[in-house]
């Protein structure tokens, strides 16, 4: 049986778009990078910790894999997750106005004795923002909840140029690269 340890509903959306039927689990994992913890290795290790968690919070359950994911923006070395407050959202927008970022997204699927990762990187070009645009997206309210404060599955499309990857994956579930994932892990979706 397959669990997705995840609260976000988006995650939820993709994998039952993918046409599979699983649990969910409720966790809350701590995500703090390391002092020089490269970009890729930090949402890696999270997106690690988030299914371990969960395979753990099973306990016992015969077969159980469960699939943890950590979606985070880039830009240079800076690592945005999700903004604290209205102030850290107009922040990120700022600094992300204007420029290329990378959207790194980890899969793990864990179950007992095994694992695998997949990783997708996007590149993501953002329009050159003014303060009102961008006073008036974050007003919006759909910065929270959102690494580097914008949804490519919203509103934040109007700020968004171009993109050079999975717009899945800036969604937080690469759906390609988390079927192949599954597959390879003998999980088949529902007939
Ligand atoms: C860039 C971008 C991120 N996001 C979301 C995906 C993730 O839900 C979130 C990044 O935070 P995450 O920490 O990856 O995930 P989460 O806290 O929402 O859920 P959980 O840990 O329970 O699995 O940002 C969008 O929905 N659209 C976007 O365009």
């Amino acid at each position: 049986m397959l669990y997705l340890a995840s609260q976000s509903p988006r995650r939820r959306q993709l994998l039952d778009l993918l046409g599979y039927d699983f649990g969910t689990l409720d966790l809350d994992i701590p995500e703090h990078r390391a002092p020089g913890e490269p970009p890729q290795d930090y949402v890696s290790r999270v997106a690690r910790e988030k299914a371990g968690a969960g395979l753990l919070q099973l306990g016992g359950v015969a077969g159980a894999v469960v699939l943890g994911a950590d979606t985070e923006v880039v830009l240079d070395d800076t690592v945005f997750g999700k903004p604290v407050d209205a102030a850290d959202a107009h922040r990120m927008l700022r600094q992300l106005s204007g420029k290329t970022h990378r959207v790194i997204s980890s899969v793990w699927l864990v179950g007992a004795g095994r694992e695998r990762q997949a990783v997708s990187v996007s590149h993501v070009r953002m329009a050159a923002l003014d303060d009102a645009t961008i006073a008036a997206y974050v007003a919006s309210g759909e910065a929270f909840g959102k690494a580097g404060a914008y949804a490519i599955q919203g509103r934040g499309a109007a700020l968004i140029e171009h993109l050079s990857g999975s717009h899945s994956g800036v969604m937080g579930l690469p759906m390609f690269e988390t079927a192949a994932l599954l597959r390879d892990f003998g999980l088949t979706p529902r007939a």
